[in-house]
């Protein structure tokens, strides 16, 4: 099994590198299937396990995708192949972005329903409905969900119940090739919601609005590949940041993007930690004392999610009692299990989570419960008494490439151990990390 072991009480400094992000390349690869000539060439792609269960979807469709040196080319010029298998959608539920360039360019997708995960139900009927307004036939069975259309897809007034990411991008997709106009409200304002348009409208789309709660889609008939870099991604820089914060060290965020940090940004600034704009990234320095505050998670550009569990570890280091309310997801706390395992005082009420600190926390053996929480152990690890061993590791690699030798840069104490082949005791691992 491997783990990740960290040792608490390193200040971190120095710079780190932001990868492209996660959420922005995998629409951005399912809707390369769209073109139907030239090939699509995809720059600055992280090397994630999410990036490779999309190769994987598109190969089996027959398309030609290759990914090297963070480059991923596809040319899905023949005819594809219009089915996603329970295989890929298990793995990684971002699969059903296929579902919209495929109805949109072949009339058809079959692909394996995503059940629930650790984060909560997270059903698709906002993007079924979506297809439904644009004339496709959806029928759900036998673990699958199959869409059909005759002929090309119908323009269609689409209002989201909520403002669902993935619904945006399946119904945007759908809608580029759509006969007629589609407007889609109360559309998700993600920075990845925007870089698809980009790239979307570089493969000769029509697509204004992306970014504010309306968005507007003028069908075409054709689309074909082009060149596009992804964004920076928004999640890892805002880990890195919280990880400079937690350490009480100075490091340097190369890359991340501020327009698409604020509500962290401003969050970390009320919790005492100073910031600020570099003309190539964000500088984080941790301040001797980390103040207490309360948030809610909420869509863009609220406080996103995807960095309640990191911001909770700084919390539990923080004056005071801080109070984190998740509106997002029903069911993300999966974490606070963990952190109390590390000595952690957290009361979980409702959507309500309540953090007492500033705790001494100790080392523990913790499962990484969702790919966050995964990096929140980890953040917490780094100021804790002694060795936490962090496991389930396939969680955290969908999302964060060399989590492990990146702090190690800034100078953590911080291996990745496999203990497969013999049988490693904790002293020789603890043996081997001292060494560090
Ligand atoms: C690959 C990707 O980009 N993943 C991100 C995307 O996930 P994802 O696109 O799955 O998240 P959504 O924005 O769709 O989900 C937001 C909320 O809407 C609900 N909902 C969604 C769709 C639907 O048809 N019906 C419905 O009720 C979900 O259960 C959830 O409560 O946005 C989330 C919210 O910022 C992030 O945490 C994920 O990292
Ligand atoms: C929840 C996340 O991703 P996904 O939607 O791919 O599960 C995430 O990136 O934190």
């Amino acid at each position: 099994m491997e783990k990740i072991i960290v040792r608490g009480g390193r200040q971190l400094k120095g710079t780190v590198k932001i990868e492209g992000a996660k959420n922005a390349v995998l629409p951005v690869i399912a809707a390369s299937i769209m073109a139907n000539r030239g090939k699509s060439v995809i720059h600055n792609v992280p090397a994630l396990a999410d990036v490779v269960t999309m190769k994987d979807v598109l190969s089996n469709m027959k398309a030609n995708i290759h990914f090297h040196h963070n480059t991923v080319t596809v040319d899905a010029v023949k005819p594809l192949i219009t089915e996603a298998p329970f295989e890929y959608v298990r793995k990684m539920r971002a699969s059903v972005l296929v579902i919209g360039p495929m109805i949109a360019r072949f009339g058809h997708a079959k692909v394996a329903m995503p059940g629930g995960c650790a984060i909560g139900s997270r059903p698709i009927d906002l993007h079924l409905k979506g297809f439904e307004a644009m004339g496709a036939d959806v029928h759900v069975g036998n673990g699958y969900v199959e869409v059909k259309s005759e002929g090309r897809l119908q323009g269609a007034k689409v209002y989201l119940d909520v403002p669902s990411v993935g619904a945006t991008e399946n119904i945007m997709m759908a809608a580029t090739l759509a006969e007629g106009q589609t407007t889609i409200e109360n559309a998700a304002k993600e920075p990845e919601i925007v870089d698809l348009a980009n790239y979307l409208n570089k493969m000769g789309a029509n697509v204004v609005g992306a970014g504010t709660e309306t968005i507007v889609i003028e069908g075409v008939d054709n689309l074909h590949g082009a060149d596009h870099t992804i964004i920076p991604d928004r999640i890892e820089a805002g880990t890195f940041m919280v990880a400079a914060a937690i350490t009480k060290g100075n490091v340097l965020i190369k890359g991340a993007e501020p327009e698409h940090l604020r509500s962290l940004i401003s969050k970390m600034q009320e919790m005492g930690v100073r910031i600020t704009e570099e003309k190539d990234g964000i500088r984080v320095i941790g301040p001797k004392k980390l103040m207490a505050t309360d948030l809610k998670t909420l869509p863009h550009p609220g406080f996103p999610t995807d960095m309640q569990s990191q911001i909770m570890a700084l919390m539990l280091n923080a004056n005071g009692t801080s109070v984190i309310t998740e509106t997002v997801f029903e069911n993300r706390f999966m974490h606070v299990e963990e952190f109390r395992r590390m000595n952690a005082m957290i009361k979980i009420e409702g959507r309500n989570v309540i953090v007492e600190g500033p705790i001494a926390l100790e080392g523990a053996e913790v499962a990484a419960t969702d790919l966050r929480a995964g990096a929140a152990l980890i953040l917490a690890g780094l100021t804790a008494n002694g060795y936490t061993r962090v496991t389930e590791l396939k969680h955290l690699d969908r999302g964060y490439v060399n989590i492990t030798g990146k702090l190690a840069q800034l100078g953590a104490v911080i291996e990745r151990v496999n203990d497969s082949d013999e049988e490693i005791t904790f002293e020789s691992e603890t043996q081997k990390i001292s060494a560090l």
